[in-house]
């Protein structure tokens, strides 16, 4: 099906992903950028390491052949106190930088968590930015969410200390790479001194831990892509039972068919993580019994030169110590590459939502909206077949008031996000003073509308006051509107609370959401206002005071009000009565009364009920 729509959807699921090197490189640059200084800090210490270990084997041999000689009186006590004083400097710092660096170390002496910290806000600063930036149709695509949950699963610190696994997977294991390419050649070139064979053995034996490393990690991150719906789900049930619907839960006796949903869940993802881990346990076998078989031959190697008299007892002593860092380091670097390598999926996996394309903040701007003309659209939502807005025209004029009235799913919520630039048109266009929406300035648009939804945005940890001014960012401190404006919604309550239970502040009934909401509308005070049932929570008496401020608010606006009650619809100047996604009548209260079609037919439904 071939339609505007068609762009978001081919953004969204035509990628088959095939993951790219480059994306490595690149990740890791996105990542070096984002935290440069702690970036810097970390690698200087991992590459002072790496200088540090070989001087400290070659202090030792100094040391040894010191001893050595001393008995035949060759050498005196303070050069031996002298190289024992170094060597132990040597290894004290040494010490000190590894435990601050090695993610194996004890979690509470390491840098690198702090790093995290400073990485992660920067990184989620990144991912905020590009996620404000989407236009937000996508945002109507379940496929966004999983991208968007499985970026920020991957760059996310987990709660409290620790890393992230991005930080794990990519940043740290570059680093060592880097440090422990220093390390090797150095140690390297003093092993090649005493035997280029030995140097041989220890360097290039460990390669096929790449290739093993690879296949491990390829396998956990296809595990983890295919797991993360049963994720979801089970975070979902798991929801439920603890937070979103724990009261009905209980009161409905539902503790138990959840909690086997949830558990189904869980044990679908289980089963396959145990698979993955087993098959993995004979890999890391191998891993352990390739690294004991070159140190063993390595140890023989510098023995037979000992024996032979080819190398003193320092040296031994020095090519021993080189031998253990050098095999610990070849490894931690194959090691380090394959992790790398293997991430290839997961760092294409994080582009896959940055490198969407950002909605372009550009196009002719609207000052003020003087007419709309709505010319022949119809819309699908992305990855549906149905069009649930069917060739719909219209025409509206500044300062009318108009009313959307229809059954349940008849489109009417759909036509006003079309209204308002949420949604674009799969087909047909929308004219704002004679110019295509499409190719003006959006968030300027945005700005020029106020919306009242049927479900309000609730910030927690702000107070009333704050949220209301949350309507206008650019008043933010504009507090004797603010406070008009709440007085204008009808809300009685102190504004000044914090709200949110969750973190010892205040709550508010649906009602009182609503007025915040609509006092976050008269607060924006724009002259094209758009009302989603903005007064389904509100009782009776509320609900006509507001509705009656509604009216003297819209004297010259243009106003979009989306009721099921008909009482209030009759109030409007005209009315657009929908059905299965198209407007079927037109007109004022008493022009479709006498109609007698689908308006009358709600309106007599619903005049019965109030004459029992
Ligand atoms: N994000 C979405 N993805 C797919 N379909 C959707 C989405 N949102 C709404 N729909 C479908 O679009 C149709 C119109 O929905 P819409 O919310 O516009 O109706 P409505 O007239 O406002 O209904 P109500 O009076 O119940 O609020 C419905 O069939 C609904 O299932």
């Amino acid at each position: 099906m071939l339609d505007k729509t068609n762009k978001i959807e081919e953004q969204l699921n035509n990628k088959v992903l095939k993951g790219s090197y480059k994306d490595i490189f690149r990740l890791f640059k996105y990542m070096f950028s984002s935290s440069f200084a702690a970036c810097n800090l970390f690698m200087s210490f991992l590459i002072l390491v790496s200088f540090l270990t070989p001087l400290s084997a070659y202090l030792w041999k100094i040391l040894l052949d010191l001893i050595d000689n001393y008995s035949i009186n060759k050498s005196s006590i303070i050069n031996i106190v002298l190289a024992l004083l170094g060597y132990y400097l040597i290894i004290y710092i040494t010490d000190f930088l590894k435990r601050s660096t090695q993610v194996t170390g004890e979690t509470a002496e390491r840098l690198d968590v702090v790093q995290s910290n400073w990485l992660q806000c920067h990184l989620n600063k990144k991912i905020y930015t590009k996620l404000s930036n989407l236009s937000i149709e996508l945002m109507e695509v379940p496929a966004i969410n999983d991208m968007i949950n499985r970026t920020l699963n991957y760059v996310g610190k987990p709660k409290g200390w620790g890393n992230s696994n991005l930080q794990m997977s990519v940043l740290l294991p570059f680093y060592n790479v880097i440090a422990k390419i220093i390390s090797i050649v150095i140690i390297s070139i003093t092993l090649c001194v005493f035997s280029p064979w030995l140097c041989f053995i220890i360097l290039f034996v460990p390669i096929p831990l790449i290739f093993t490393q690879m296949k491990v990690a390829e396998r956990i991150f296809k595990v983890n892509r295919d797991n993360t719906i049963h994720y979801r789900k089970a975070e979902y049930y798991q929801d439920l039972l603890l937070k979103n619907a724990v009261k009905e839960v209980k009161t409905l006796r539902i503790t138990n068919f959840l909690y086997n949903k949830w558990h189904d869940a869980v044990e679908l993802y289980s089963k396959k993580e145990m698979s993955i881990q087993l098959k993995n346990q004979l890999i890391n076998l191998f891993n352990i019994t390739l690294n004991s078989l070159v140190g063993i031959f390595g140890s023989i190697f510098a023995i037979t030169l000992l024996a032979r008299g080819d190398i003193s007892i320092g040296e031994f002593g020095c090519v021993m110590a080189l031998i253990n860092v050098l095999l610990v380091d070849t490894t931690s670097l194959f090691n380090n590459i394959g992790t790398i390598l293997t991430k290839k999926l997961d760092c294409s996996q994080f582009f896959e939502l940055i490198d969407i394309e950002s909605e372009k903040a550009i196009g002719e701007t609207i000052e003020e909206i003087h007419e709309i003309s709505i010319d022949n659209i119809s819309y699908r939502y992305p990855n549906t077949k149905r069009y649930v807005l069917k060739d719909v025209n219209i025409k509206i004029n500044k300062g009318e008031t108009i009313a959307l009235v229809g059954e349940n799913g008849a489109g009417k919520s759909t036509f006003v996000k079309l209204l308002t630039g949420i949604l674009s048109p799969s087909k047909g266009e929308i004219y704002i003073n004679s110019k295509p929406l499409s190719g003006c300035n959006i968030n300027n648009y945005y700005n020029e509308t106020s919306i009242v939804s049927q479900t309000p945005a609730k910030y927690y940890t702000f107070t009333v006051l704050d949220n209301v001014k949350m309507g206008d960012a650019t008043r933010i401190s504009d507090d004797e509107k603010a406070i008009e404006a709440i007085k204008f919604s009808g809300f009685t309550k102190e504004y000044n609370n914090i709200l949110g239970k969750d973190i010892g502040g205040g709550e508010l009934s649906g009602g009182e959401w609503q007025k915040i909401s609509i006092a976050k509308a008269y607060f924006k005070d724009k002259d094209f206002l758009v009302l989603d049932e903005p007064t389904s929570n509100l009782d009776p008496l509320a609900e006509t005071e507001i509705f009656k401020k509604y009216m003297k608010m819209a004297e010259d606006k243009t106003v979009f009000i989306v009721t099921h009650r008909i009482s209030l619809a009759a109030l409007a100047e005209r009315i657009l009565v929908f059905k299965d996604g198209k407007i079927i009548e037109v007109g004022n209260h008493k022009e479709l009364i006498e109609k007698n079609g689908e308006y009358a037919r709600l309106y007599n439904t619903q005049a019965k009920w109030y004459k029992r």
